[in-house]
């Protein structure tokens, strides 16, 4: 019997980057909210482990035991004593190193999927433990909604909201690799010779500022809030994504950031018609690769009936084909 997980991409409504730990990670603090661009989880005990990936593109996504999901399915069981024999099916329609955390959504859901095959609870601590263990970005993607990430981005307040935003999201041709980006950030940061930002300070402006914001589901009153501190990284080594915000900006988003460590843009709208017509708009454009909408936020990891798996992906907010510039693979 297969247990069928859907997972939420993220986007980073605002991401604050302090100082360096002695771990090497980067002290932050971010406000997190999933969004409707799902990954679909398979889980169906199997003499071995394994996996296999489908979907709108699993280039770069590692096959073997490295496979973040593959990894969370082999750490759940030695903490639950069980045997890894599991086959995993991905369906992937998150951007891989698209800045929207589709690795740990994979990772979060195949620790549910397992969990439920295994016998062991929902909220069982090796869950949690796991998934902190795995990446900063996991934990998140368990809990999705709204909330709040501080430490390494792996420390989840969630955040009450029952507005609900309309977003646009734009796909690079290729991905970005994180512990580049933030390198990026580091050099720059050197360069202009400033203390590191106080995430402490940071948090508590804003939680003050998201509280009414995300319950009111007013889109013009979230938009002076987005903000993320790795942007400049990500557009010194993708130039190019600079002219998809502006564009964005230009054709009537009211808010425009790169997602986390990029370089997917996240265009915020009006509502869900303003959306659609801006995702036209940018496909048309050719600035990006493929172009989705999605509204915010969604809960994270869930056992779904696998009936309702291929209706997640095609309400996963109007996927648009993918169109490939010439001269591009
Ligand atoms: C950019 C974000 O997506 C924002 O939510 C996350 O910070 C990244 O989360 P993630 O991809 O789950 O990251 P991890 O797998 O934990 O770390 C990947 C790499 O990103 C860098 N990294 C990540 C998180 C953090 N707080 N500081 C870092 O410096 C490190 O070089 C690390 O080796
Ligand atoms: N199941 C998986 N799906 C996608 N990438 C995976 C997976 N497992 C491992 N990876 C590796 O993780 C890298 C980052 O992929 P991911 O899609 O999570 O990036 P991201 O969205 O930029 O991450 P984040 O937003 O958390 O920084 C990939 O280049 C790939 O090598």
């Amino acid at each position: 019997m297969s247990v069928t997980v859907r997972v939420p991409a993220k986007v980073n409504l605002h991401l604050g980057v302090g100082g360096v730990r002695a771990d090497g990670f980067h002290e932050l603090v971010t406000v997190f909210q999933a969004v409707s661009l799902y990954d679909i989880v398979e889980a169906t005990p199997a003499a071995s482990l394994g996996l296999t990936l489908t979907g709108a593109d699993t280039r770069g996504i590692p096959q073997g035991t490295d496979n973040l999901a593959l990894r969370a399915a082999v750490q759940l069981a030695e903490r639950l004593g069980v045997e890894p024999a599991v086959h995993l099916r991905i369906d992937k329609q998150i951007p891989v190193a698209g800045g929207m955390a589709g690795g740990s959504a994979d990772a979060a859901a195949a620790l549910v999927a397992c969990a439920r095959l295994w016998g062991a609870d929902t909220d069982h601590p090796a869950i949690a433990e796991v998934a902190e263990r795995l990446g900063s970005d996991v934990p998140f993607a368990l809990s999705g909604g709204n909330a709040l990430g501080t430490g390494r981005g792996e420390r989840i307040t969630p955040l009450a909201g029952h507005g609900r935003f309309h977003w646009v999201l734009a796909e690079a041709e290729q991905g970005l690799s994180t512990p580049l980006v933030f390198g990026e950030f580091d050099r720059r940061a050197a360069r202009a010779g400033a203390p590191a930002a106080d995430t402490g300070q940071h948090r508590t402006a804003l939680l003050r500022s998201f509280a009414d914001v995300l319950d009111s589901g007013e889109a013009a009153r979230l938009a002076p809030l987005l903000g993320n501190d790795l942007q400049d990284a990500a557009l010194a080594l993708r130039p190019e994504l600079d002219a998809t915000l502006r564009l964005g900006r230009r054709a009537g988003a009211l808010g425009a950031l790169v997602s986390g460590s990029g370089p997917t843009c996240a265009f915020l709208t009006e509502g869900a018609a303003s959306a659609a017509d801006l995702s036209e708009f940018l496909l048309g454009s050719g600035c990006c690769r493929a172009v989705r909408t999605a509204h915010g936020p969604v809960p994270g990891a869930t056992v779904i009936d696998p009936a309702d798996a291929a209706g997640s992906l095609e309400t996963a907010g109007a996927v648009r084909s993918p169109r490939i510039r010439k001269g591009a693979q």
